[in-house]
Order: C-alpha cells, then structure tokens, then sequence
C-alpha cells in the first residue's frame, strides 16, 4: 500500500519509527515532512499531506499529541483521520468509519504499540452495510 506520511517536530521520531516499520512490511513511503526536530507548525504539514492525497492510499500522521493533526486533516473533504489510542480504536476507525487517516500522539503513545495500531488499521477492512450510508452523511453536512 502507499502510504503518506507528516508530523510536526514533537512527531517526528514516531514518524521515521513508523516508516521505517513500513517499508520492512512493504509498503511505499511518501513523507511530507517534517524532516528534523526543529520547531515547527503541525498545521502545514497535516495541510501538505491532506493536498496530496492524490499520492496516498492510506494517511499517518503524527504530532505531540496527534490532536492538531487529526484536527487539520479533517478540515479537507474526502479525509477520515481518526485519533487512535488503542486497538479498538484503531480498528473501529476502519470496520465503522472507513477512515483513510490515522493520527498518533508521539508524546503519549508508546512506539512498539503505535506499530501495532498501525499494522490493525492498514489490515482492517471497511464493514460497508449499515456503515455505507453514514460514511457519505459526513461529507452531506447536516441534515
Ligand atoms: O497540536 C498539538 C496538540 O494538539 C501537537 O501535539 C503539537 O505537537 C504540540 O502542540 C507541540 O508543542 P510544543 O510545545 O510546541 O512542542
């Protein structure tokens, strides 16, 4: 799968962790940055991969707290960034949401688990059915 990536400086070693733990499964690597651990700001990163998503199948995207990121990612119509911090989570966001963003928190997730979150939401198939409908109410607006 190609999968995209971007964090701001409090991600981005969880972000070069979880790339590198792509590639070893197989996976393409499209990175939008941030490249070191000088200060920056999570916005224009989580908006550079949100623009590309023509490059992407699959988002990660990573801050200190993966809140802004998610928060960024989800002002673009098309993205479902879900928040994760568990592997119901991480699940979820696939069987009910059809997400096609994950966001971590680097400062409060552990590495080995963020792996593990990700490797259940790229395995984790969409349930369609009662789901399907929902899915498309959120890119309706209300009502
Ligand atoms: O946007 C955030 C919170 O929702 C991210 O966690 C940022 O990484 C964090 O705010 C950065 O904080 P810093 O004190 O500037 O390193």
């Amino acid at each position: 799968m190609r999968l995209g990536f971007a964090s701001d400086h409090a991600g981005f070693d969880l972000k070069e962790r979880l790339k590198a733990w792509a590639r070893e499964q197989g996976h393409e690597v499209v990175d939008f940055g941030t490249d070191g651990t000088a200060s920056v700001d999570y916005p224009d990163y989580a908006h550079r991969a949100a623009q590309g998503m023509d490059q992407w199948e699959r988002l990660v995207l990573v801050c200190g707290s993966g809140i802004g990121m998610s928060i960024t990612a989800n002002r673009h119509p098309g993205i479902r960034c879900a928040l994760v911090t568990s592997p119901e989570h991480a699940a979820l966001a696939r069987q009910h949401n059809d997400a096609n963003a994950i966001a971590f928190g680097q400062r409060l997730t552990d590495p080995l688990k963020a792996e593990y979150y990700l490797k259940l939401f790229l395995d984790t198939p969409f349930e369609g059915g009662r789901h399907q409908g929902r899915v498309e109410k959120i890119e309706g607006g209300c009502c």
